[in-house]
């Protein structure tokens, strides 16, 4: 019987590792391999308690500093379920023997979590290949593994260790009985927002959260306009209805640095925050020189940004180091709303991997569907919208305020020319601010049909 009590054909029991050096050392130098050797994290903690010795092993080789979690906290004395030096945000890779259903590392990474470290990527020997990998995704922990059950169950047969008939056995048996879900996963969708700013990492994001529950709007505004005049006139008659405002600096004709002055007092005083959407796309080098240089100094004044994931993760290497994660952030596209677009849900899975090695970095996803990530503390950010379904003559997709709240996820609804192209521009900004809110709190009152 395992842990999640799931009976079992087959039992691995690596807490006899320990009396064999020379397997620890080998599972050492390959786990170090895997997790440790191209990423950076400020702690190492074992699952206890087979993992610790191990941990402690890895914490050494990699020279990282090791964190013990205890099982219950002490009675006396500091009370503390983690022990070891830390400070909030540091991050921390998990350390695991066996995954079934993923449950012990997500005791470990809640009181990880509770004392305001980043956990969100373990590494482990053996993936039972029984709904672990995915709990544990629900969850927002992504696991790197030595060996899955059938990988292992392969070298067995081969080496005739056991019989092919054994093998076909237990990987049926896998096949048949999975772990059920047994950490209930928070589902991001219910949550409320002053909920879900108290999980999120990025200071921004908490911020955005915390407007949003504030003002009773989900509304960002893209000011898609080319005078700089007409945007902050625009501005002065929506701003008090909208949390976020999204601009595209590059397309403004007469841009100043009065232009940016004007508009942060405007965010000032009607408490919005400014979203850059630069859809940065460069290698890194490139672009820490477009966020901080140039002639529009992005990182001065854009609480945040977008950026694509295609180059690889040196692209949030580059924001990460160059912009202050303390009052900036990015938004990652994941998707796309544009009809034909070439992401695939390959890449749509890959962008939310990647965001979780950044998660001080990351306010949430440019994307259309819910399923894309689950994470509470990450924002939705879904552009395409108008209060009609209906396309326009470049392939931009529009979705109505009730089918991305309610049914793709949205929690913050990107409109431009729903409003923007509008005969009265403050009407139309009312009504989508009411309507988004709306279906806001009937996804959290759980009313969805
Ligand atoms: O997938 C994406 C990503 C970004 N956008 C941007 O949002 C607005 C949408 O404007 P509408 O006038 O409401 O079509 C625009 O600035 C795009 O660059 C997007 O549409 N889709």
């Amino acid at each position: 019987m395992t842990k999640s009590g799931i009976k079992s054909p087959v039992y691995f029991d690596l807490r006899v590792i320990v009396s064999y050096p020379e397997v620890m050392e080998l599972i050492t130098d390959l786990l170090y391999d895997l997790a440790l050797k191209d990423d950076q994290y400020d702690h190492v903690c074992g699952v206890p308690y087979t993992a610790l010795p191990i941990a402690t092993l890895l914490g050494v080789k990699a020279r990282k500093s090791m964190l013990m979690r205890r099982k219950e906290a002490k009675a006396y004395g500091t009370k503390k379920m983690i022990e070891g030096h830390f400070k909030k945000g540091d991050s921390c890779l998990i350390i695991e023997d066996v995954v079934t259903s993923g449950s012990s590392i997500l005791e470990t990474v809640s009181d990880l979590k509770r004392e305001g470290l980043v956990a969100n990527q373990a590494v482990i020997i053996l993936d039972r290949e029984q709904n672990g990998k995915q709990n544990l995704a629900a969850n927002g922990v992504y696991i790197k593994s030595l060996f899955t059950m059938s990988e292992i169950l392969k070298i067995l047969v081969d080496n005739e260790k056991i019989t092919k008939q054994m093998g076909i056995d237990v990987i049926n048996y896998l096949n048949d009985v999975k772990a059920p879900a047994s950490v209930p996963v928070v589902d991001r969708i219910i949550l409320p927002y002053e909920e879900r700013a108290k999980l999120a990492v990025n200071p921004v994001a908490k911020q955005l959260f915390s407007i949003m529950a504030t003002k009773k709007s989900n509304l960002c505004l893209s000011v898609d306009l080319t005078s700089a005049v007409d945007i902050l006139d625009l501005l002065e008659k929506v701003g008090e209805h909208v949390c976020l405002v999204k601009t595209h600096i590059d397309i403004i004709e007469d841009f100043s640095d009065n232009f940016v002055t004007q508009l942060k007092q405007l965010a000032q005083r009607y408490n919005f925050l400014i979203l850059e959407d630069r859809k940065f796309a460069d290698i890194g080098h490139t672009v820490s020189l477009q966020y901080s240089k140039g002639v529009y100094k992005i990182g001065e004044w854009a609480d945040c940004v977008t950026s694509h994931s295609l180059p690889g993760d040196g692209i949030l290497k580059a924001l990460n180091n160059v912009m202050d994660c303390a009052n900036r952030g990015v938004f990652l596209l994941a998707e796309m709303s544009s009809a034909g677009n070439l992401i695939s849900s390959d890449y749509t899975e890959a962008t939310v991997k990647m965001a979780a090695k950044y998660p001080e970095a990351i306010l949430g996803f440019v994307c259309q569907n819910k399923k894309t990530f689950n994470e509470p503390g990450f924002i939705q950010l879904t552009p395409g919208v108008q209060l009609e379904s209906s396309k326009d003559e470049l392939g931009q997709v529009y979705n109505t305020p009730e089918k991305v709240i309610l049914e793709n996820g949205a929690d913050v609804v990107v409109v431009g020319r729903g409003i923007v192209a509008a005969k009265s521009p403050e009407t139309q900004a009312v009504i989508y601010k009411d309507t988004l809110w709306k279906c806001y709190m009937k996804r959290i009152s759980g009313k969805l049909e």
